[in-house]
């Protein structure tokens, strides 16, 4: 059994923007490099009509009839769990309904961390460049509101569709996306045609153990063609000027999910939980203490605690998950670390 964390990633983004072809593209890219991909796909009707990107080689879960943030929230936790558990794939994606709210979404998968060795590592929104543009004309409205949040809590933004605007109004839509969000990495994009290690490249594959790291943009490959996915690619200048802040943008979590080596005291782990910053808005896991004889479940919500003993009747793992924005991500899982310290 593949005993390490499985890396999970968000497909976000409004209705019709380029997931779809992005997660094709992913796909393809996972077969290359040999990883055995899972995804996990959320429609708002009853039929999912997606079926270009069905694959018999990729275990794919459906949620139907309704949006994976709303309605059918919990059954996103107990397919992710399910699909981690009877396949253990390499990696997992989940594309969003186009109207989902990203944060609850993030809720679910965390959520899931709690049953299964799963770990969110990214939330990748794309962005329909002509789209955005009209909407900013008008500068209101739900379907805006949503997308501006969908774009605000990206660590990846991919502008797609940018052959349909003009060169001045690509300018224009790139302020508005910096504005909303200046941490996450940012490609624009025609055909969502991203250098896919431009998602995986803080990722160690769980399988192989090595930075999965190739630069299909490498101008010594003889049938390297500078296309546009290579101008889209992290190498270019335009994604350039985005890796200054790289380091930054890993401290602009959205989720952080932390397995835990051992046993911490409960007072001091009750002292950390209050002195969590503002930034962390939720916080949930399973941990176990030196100084008490049960596991407990503990939930963190806008600096209200609660801890429920608990006597697992199946494996579960000692993790901690935190949802939030605009706090360090290093920091906080040096404290944990501090005080989970693991038992010989
Ligand atoms: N002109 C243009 N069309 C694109 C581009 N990227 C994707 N498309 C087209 O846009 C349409 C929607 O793309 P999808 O990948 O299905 O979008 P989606 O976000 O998965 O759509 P939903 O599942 O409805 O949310 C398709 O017809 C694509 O071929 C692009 O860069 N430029």
């Amino acid at each position: 059994m593949n005993d390490n964390v499985i890396p999970v990633y968000v497909l976000s983004g409004f209705l019709g923007s380029g997931k779809t072809t992005l997660l094709n593209l992913l796909l393809d890219d996972a077969k290359e490099r040999g990883w055995k991909p899972a995804v996990l796909m959320n429609e708002v009707g009853d039929i999912h009509i997606e079926g270009a990107v069905a694959r018999e080689d990729v275990p794919m879960t459906e949620l139907l009839g309704g949006c994976i943030c709303c309605s059918s929230r919990g059954d996103l936790g107990l397919e992710l769990v399910k699909l981690a558990q009877e396949h253990q794939p390499d990696v997992i994606w989940i594309e969003s309904t186009g109207i989902a709210q990203p944060f609850e979404i993030m809720d679910s998968v965390t959520e899931a961390s709690l049953y299964a060795k799963i770990e969110l590592r990214g939330v990748i929104t794309v962005v329909d460049a002509r789209h955005l543009l009209d909407r900013l004309r008008i500068g209101s409205g739900k379907t805006f509101k949503l997308m501006k949040e969908q774009i605000r809590v990206a660590s990846h933004l991919v502008l797609n569709k940018i052959d349909l605007v003009r060169e001045e109004e690509l300018g224009e839509v790139e302020a508005a996306l910096s504005d909303w969000n200046a941490h996450a990495k940012l490609a624009a994009t025609v055909k969502s045609r991203i250098e896919p290690d431009w998602v995986y490249a803080d990722w160690t594959n769980p399988n192989t153990n090595e930075l999965a790291i190739r630069s299909a943009c490498n101008n010594d490959d003889p049938d390297h063609e500078h296309d546009d996915s290579c101008a889209s690619a992290p190498y270019s200048p335009h994604a350039h000027h985005h890796a200054h802040e790289e380091n930054e943008a890993h401290d602009h979590v959205n989720a952080v999910t932390h397995y835990l080596p051992g046993a911490a005291d409960s007072h001091a782990f009750e002292a950390f939980l209050k002195r969590l910053p503002d930034g962390v808005y939720r916080a949930k896991g399973i941990v176990r203490f030196h100084d008490t004889a049960n596991r407990y479940l503990f939930q963190y919500a806008y600096k209200e605690t609660d801890f429920l003993p608990i006597t697992p009747q199946k494996t579960v793992h000692d993790v901690a998950v935190f949802i939030g924005e605009g706090f360090s991500k290093t920091e906080l899982r040096k404290q944990l670390d501090d005080l989970f310290e693991a038992q010989d």
